[in-house]
């Protein structure tokens, strides 16, 4: 235990202590000798790099894995936690990353769910109803209860959650990087409800990659590093940079360093791009965006307002039974927007790249190894081919290379794409698509579950792709990097442009009133092209 360890320890019994937990997989040691106490009542933070070993840990204590090794002990209690019945019989509660709602159930119907009165359907449901109206008044925590989940917005099954949690009476709850899917206001809305489960003396793990959410709402913070917990502090003794430097095992700069762009010829250009999905629903109304060579557009907005359509269109997989209309030009030649011409192979021989949004749907192949994945999308490379056949030995030293570069961990090119932990997946996507040198990038949610270290390595080779000369389209929740990245700034709402703006001459207030459908400021105009 660390010297800090044991400064936080009082004479009360902790809601949670782990004792000298150790976990492998095969070769990887995800968890070697870890001691945890966290106290009721306070809000305890979880952080370290991707892949340091927190998801693993945490779901040791949900009874996901056996530890190899070590103790746990609930309330002071020791207690074997061999499935996560028996978690939540303790009172331990977890909502994931993925969330687990059975998307076309009700709300109600997924709260009751699995909770052990669950055969009985109708008297659960009327006294569920009853219990959900309280929980929702008491912790603001309002969802219709007879909606359809897969009706809800991210924010709102995230709600879901918690209430399915709290109907279960867990007094301790373990949250997963919940705000990685939420807007601003969402977020915030989530961090006072809990601070009212703490008011109300219930304990919360909270896993998170922004220093900005530790700093803003925990109590104790503990660091993890390469299976290993590194320190347990007081969160108000630390600070953002002692906190990365604990993580990373080096300093990290926490802002982009960029000079100003010196944008060229355009490289992207859209007119009019309309779209309805196959029910008619009109997603883009009419979109108009230049993107020019050597500069970075930020399109800011909260999910869900048709950057994933404009995105996929881009990319050449247009939602099947779409309608579409409008141009696409891509260095002066125009992009087929419908119809077979239009596919994402054809798009990458032009010269498109394209990081997507959901790496684990749209990115990779789940079961392909990690060397195979680097070729994904690429496998009719010219440097992959021997005659018509793959060359699998240039491919697989390919795949080191980006590892290596990349510091992708654990540094296997054989291990499967699903198990690599989030962050370490999302860099093999992105080490394929930058290396590939393309002239425009699109990039949806990049450092998603992407811890820091990686965020300022991500950052910098994007900063680096601009400066040669290439147009990167950014699409991004997170206004932080929105901000920092971006040479221009679009807001898209209800499928929209709302406005542009430059970040010197923006705040994230303004940005939150356009991402709202308020424009409360003149926009302004194209900025003046460079091309010689
Ligand atoms: N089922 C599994 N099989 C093999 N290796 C695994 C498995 N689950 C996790 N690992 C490995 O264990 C290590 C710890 O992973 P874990 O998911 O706990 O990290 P994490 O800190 O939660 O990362 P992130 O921040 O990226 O989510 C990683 O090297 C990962 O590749």
């Amino acid at each position: 235990m660390t010297q800090a360890q044991g400064r936080l320890e009082t004479a009360a019994p902790a809601a949670i202590e782990l004792r000298a937990i150790s976990k492998a997989f095969g070769p990887v040691q995800a968890n070697r000798d870890i001691h945890l106490r966290v106290e009721r009542g306070t809000i305890h933070g979880i952080i370290g790099e991707n892949g340091a070993g927190k998801s693993t840990l945490m779901s040791i204590l949900y009874g996901f894995y056996k530890p190899d090794a070590g103790e746990i002990l609930v309330g002071g209690r020791p207690l074997t936690i061999a499935d996560s019945q028996t978690a939540i019989r303790a009172g331990i509660g977890m909502v994931f990353q993925h969330f687990k709602l059975v998307q076309n159930f009700t709300v109600l119907e997924n709260i009751i769910l699995g909770a052990e009165d669950g055969r009985l359907l109708r008297p659960s449901l009327s006294k569920a109803r009853g219990v959900l109206r309280r929980l929702a008044q008491e912790y603001e925590l309002n969802v219709d209860p007879d909606e359809v989940v897969e009706n809800l917005s991210v924010g709102h099954q995230q709600r879901v959650e918690i209430l399915k949690a709290l109907y279960r009476q867990a007094d301790i709850l373990i949250l997963d990087e919940p705000t990685g899917v939420l807007t601003p206001a969402e977020a915030d809305h989530l961090f006072r409800i809990l601070e009212g489960l703490r008011a109300e003396g219930k304990t919360i793990i909270l896993i998170t990659h922004k220093l900005r959410e530790i700093m803003e709402i925990t109590d104790t913070v503990s660091v993890m590093r390469r299976g290993e917990m590194v320190a347990s502090v007081r969160t108000a003794e630390t600070s953002p940079e002692q906190l990365a430097e604990l993580m990373v095992g080096r300093k990290v700069l926490l802002n982009v360093q960029k000079t100003p762009a010196t944008p060229g010829k355009p490289i992207l250009e859209i007119r009019g791009l309309r779209m309805a999905d196959a029910a008619g629903v009109e997603r883009l109304r009419g979109i108009d965006l230049t993107i020019r060579a050597g500069e970075i557009l930020g399109i800011a907005g909260v999910s869900g307002n048709g950057q994933t359509q404009l995105l996929e269109i881009l990319g050449g997989y247009p939602e099947k039974g779409s309608t579409l209309s409008g141009e696409i030009r891509m260095n002066g030649v125009p992009l087929p927007v419908a119809g077979a011409a239009c596919n994402a192979a054809e798009r990458r021989r032009q010269g498109l790249g394209h990081i997507p949004e959901d790496r684990q749907a749209e990115g990779l192949i789940m079961d392909f190894a990690a060397w195979e994945n680097v070729a994904f999308g690429y496998h009719d490379a010219p440097e992959y081919g021997r005659g018509p056949l793959m060359d699998r030995d240039a491919i697989r030293r390919d795949a080191e290379g980006k590892i290596a570069r990349f510091d992708v961990r654990p540094p296997s090119c054989d291990l499967a794409a699903r198990n690599f932990s989030g962050g370490n997946q999302q860099k093999i996507v992105v080490a394929r698509e930058i290396e590939r040198n393309p002239d425009l990038l699109l990039i949806g949610q990049p450092t998603r579950g992407v811890d820091i270290g990686a965020i300022e390595f991500i950052h910098k080779r994007i900063v680096e792709l601009r400066d040669a000369g290439k147009a990167i389209l950014l699409v991004s929740v997170e206004l932080d990097e929105i901000m920092s990245l971006s040479d221009r700034i679009a807001v898209m709402f209800d499928g929209r442009i709302m406005g542009e703006r430059l970040p010197g001459d923006t705040t994230t207030g303004d940005l939150g009133l356009l991402m709202a459908g308020v424009d409360a400021a003149p926009q302004t105009q194209d900025p003046p092209s460079r091309e010689p």
